[in-house]
C-alpha cells in the first residue's frame, strides 16, 4: 500500500471514530461512525441514529450518503471507513464491516459517481482494507434501470 493511502486511511478513519462520538444509539449502546473521502477530497462523516421503534434505527454509512445526496451533489466516492464500539472506545473490538442495506446504500453513489471505492473497516485486530465491489459482488444499481 502507498505512502499516500496510508496517510488518507490513517486521517479517514480518525474521521469516522470522531463521528462515532455523535452516534445516538441508547438501545444497542454501539456507537458506529463513518466517513466518506469524496474526489475533492471533502470528507463527509455520518453516525447511527437509533429510534425506540428499533428498527428504524439509521446506520452511520446512510446517514452520511443521505447527506450528500441530499444535497444535491453526485461526487465519486473514493473510500469509506467504518468503525464501532462501545462509546468513546470505537475500534477496540472486533472490526466493524458495512451491514448489507449499507452496502447497497453505499454503492447507489459509488455507481453514480463511476467508482468502486476502499472500504477501510476498523477494529482491535487492525484496518481491513477492501473494495465495495468485494463486499457487494454482482450489485444491483442505478445502472441496471437503464
Ligand atoms: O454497518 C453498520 C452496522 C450497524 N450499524 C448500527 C445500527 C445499530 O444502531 C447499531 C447496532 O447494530 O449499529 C451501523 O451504523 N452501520
Amino acid at each position: 500500500m502507498s505512502e499516500d493511502i496510508v496517510s488518507r486511511r490513517d486521517a479517514l478513519m480518525s474521521a469516522a471514530r470522531a463521528a462515532a462520538d455523535g452516534a445516538y444509539a441508547p438501545y444497542s449502546r454501539f456507537h458506529v461512525g463513518a466517513a466518506l473521502l469524496l474526489a475533492d477530497g471533502t470528507v463527509v462523516t455520518g453516525a447511527n441514529v437509533e429510534n425506540a421503534s428499533y428498527g428504524l434505527s439509521l446506520c452511520a454509512e446512510t446517514v452520511a450518503v443521505a447527506g450528500i445526496l441530499a444535497q444535491g451533489s453526485r461526487p465519486s466516492l473514493e473510500a469509506v471507513a467504518v468503525t464501532g464500539g462501545a462509546a468513546g472506545a470505537p475500534g477496540q473490538g472486533p472490526r466493524v464491516t458495512p451491514c448489507g442495506r449499507c452496502r447497497q446504500v453505499l454503492n447507489e453513489l459509488a455507481q453514480l459517481g463511476g467508482t468502486d471505492p476502499l472500504i477501510w473497516c476498523d477494529g482491535a485486530e487492525g484496518v481491513l482494507e477492501v473494495r465495495l465491489s468485494e463486499l457487494l459482488p454482482y450489485a444491483f444499481g442505478p445502472a441496471n434501470l437503464g
